[in-house]
């Protein structure tokens, strides 16, 4: 243990017992909180079924930068190397798209033996799986719907493929004694003003009813959707809008995903929080950044981030909430991306769980809101970074920036030895 993180650690902890803040208990329950990590971060959300299929839905991912992940091993080896900087042990979100198998198969047709290698590899490194049909990408959802789709047999085969998801959803939690949470996210809008807006959410609750009319086990798999405000070539109507996902999910017991980059700009997910806990069974975040639009920038420690943890904290929602990361950056080393993305997500939390809550609600209901501000601000500058420091040497996880070194080295030693992307797929 570094000596310095140790000193700056003991003199953090007497700061914050003074508030009554129990600096170890904290860190006892930071290390029990899983974060989802997106595999799609790894290779620019391409997957490896559909191989010359290009990135559809109205979502895109920007930046060209050497060394993506091309095979399910080289996707494994980029994880591994980012949670080799990630303190804890956490859960890996899969797509469809990305099934581990040669064998040609339709998506409506996949099955959990096309992910048998993500389970033993998951197994092996003790990590949780999450899963997503993927509604995207597809000849079939070329014109824009998927399971609102006017076409009865468009609507069967993406209905087919989220019920096979579910059931390897299902599989993984099973296999792994973690349960899995799908989660449906469709891009299904328009561009241009429509005239119908309702026969298309018509159509999408009478598909998702059929989806999820086989009870599973909650134990293995959860299924959550996600709403959306736009995407791009779906700017003026999408279906499945936050106002249908929050009906549907409270009228059906189904877990509502709220995407930080999925709502107007001056709307944010932390406000939204304490109201949904009311209603809904449970709540998935994609924890993202939208700059302008819904752009999936990688997570900052910026002030909605802090105050989506807060929330989380201050509310104890953090028993009925998944906590996901979703954003795609190929302009910047892609195992950084995932790694300063899940480290700020970790840091968030904890300066949410290192603030005087009780006492900060207590102040607030005596009307005293000049303490209220007055400590709110201080604690913004309390050393919660030696806190975080002595976390990551606890679970041998390199200090502040010291794990910028290992990535540039594995970008050395492994990525720049990576051809282009589609050179290294089985023809
Ligand atoms: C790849 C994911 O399914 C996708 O990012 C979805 O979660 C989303 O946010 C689309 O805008
Ligand atoms: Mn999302």
């Amino acid at each position: 243990m570094n000596a310095g993180v140790d000193a700056s650690y003991q003199e953090a902890k007497k700061l914050y017992a003074k508030h009554g803040i129990d600096v170890e208990a904290v860190l006892e329950k930071l290390a029990k909180m899983k974060v989802s990590m997106h595999c799609w971060q790894g290779d620019d959300v391409r997957g490896f079924l559909n191989r010359d299929q290009e990135l559809t839905g109205g979502i895109a991912v920007t930046g060209n930068y050497p060394g993506a992940a091309r095979t399910p091993d080289e996707l494994r080896q980029d994880l591994e190397k980012a949670f080799s900087l990630i303190p804890g042990k956490h859960k890996v979100n899969l797509h469809a798209i990305y099934a581990d198998t040669e064998e040609k198969v339709e998506i409506d047709r996949l099955e959990p033996k096309h992910f048998e290698r993500w389970v033993s590899w998951a197994k092996e490194q003790g990590l949780g799986l999450d899963f997503n049909p993927t509604c995207f990408s597809h000849e079939k959802s070329e014109d824009g719907f998927t399971l609102s789709h006017p076409d009865p047999a468009i609507r069967r085969f993406w209905i087919d493929h989220c019920k096979a998801s579910r059931k390897i959803g299902a599989y993984f939690g099973e296999q792994l004694g973690q349960t899995c949470v799908t989660n449906v996210w469709i891009p299904d809008g328009f561009k241009d003003t429509p005239v119908d807006r309702l026969a298309p959410r018509q159509r999408l609750k009478d598909s998702l009813d059929e989806v999820f009319r086989e009870e599973l086990n909650p134990a293995h798999n959860l299924d959550a959707v996600e709403s959306k405000v736009f995407g791009i070539g779906s700017e003026s109507y999408v279906v499945g809008s936050h106002e249908f996902y929050m009906g549907y999910g409270v009228a059906n017991g189904k877990i509502i995903c709220l995407d930080a980059g999925h709502f107007h700009p001056t709307e944010t997910i932390s406000g939204k929080l304490s109201s949904l806990a009311l209603f809904s069974k449970g709540i998935l975040l994609h924890v993202s950044r939208p700059v302008r639009w819904d752009s999936d920038h990688v997570v900052i420690m910026d002030d909605e981030l802090l105050d989506t943890a807060r929330e989380l904290v201050r509310h104890d929602l953090l028993g009925m909430t998944h906590i996901g990361l979703d954003f795609f950056d190929g302009s910047i080393n892609r195992i950084a991306a995932w790694v300063i993305g899940m480290r700020n997500t970790q840091k968030a939390l904890l300066r949410a769980m290192l603030e005087p809550t009780d006492y900060l609600r207590q102040v607030e209901l005596e009307g005293d809101y000049t303490t209220r501000l007055a400590l709110m601000e201080e604690f913004k500058s309390y050393p919660f970074g030696a806190v975080w420091d002595m976390f990551c040497a606890r679970h041998n996880v390199p200090v502040r920036e010291e794990w910028l070194a290992e990535v540039k080295q594995y970008e050395q030693s492994v990525l720049s030895l990576r051809g282009q992307w589609k050179a290294a797929l089985p023809s």
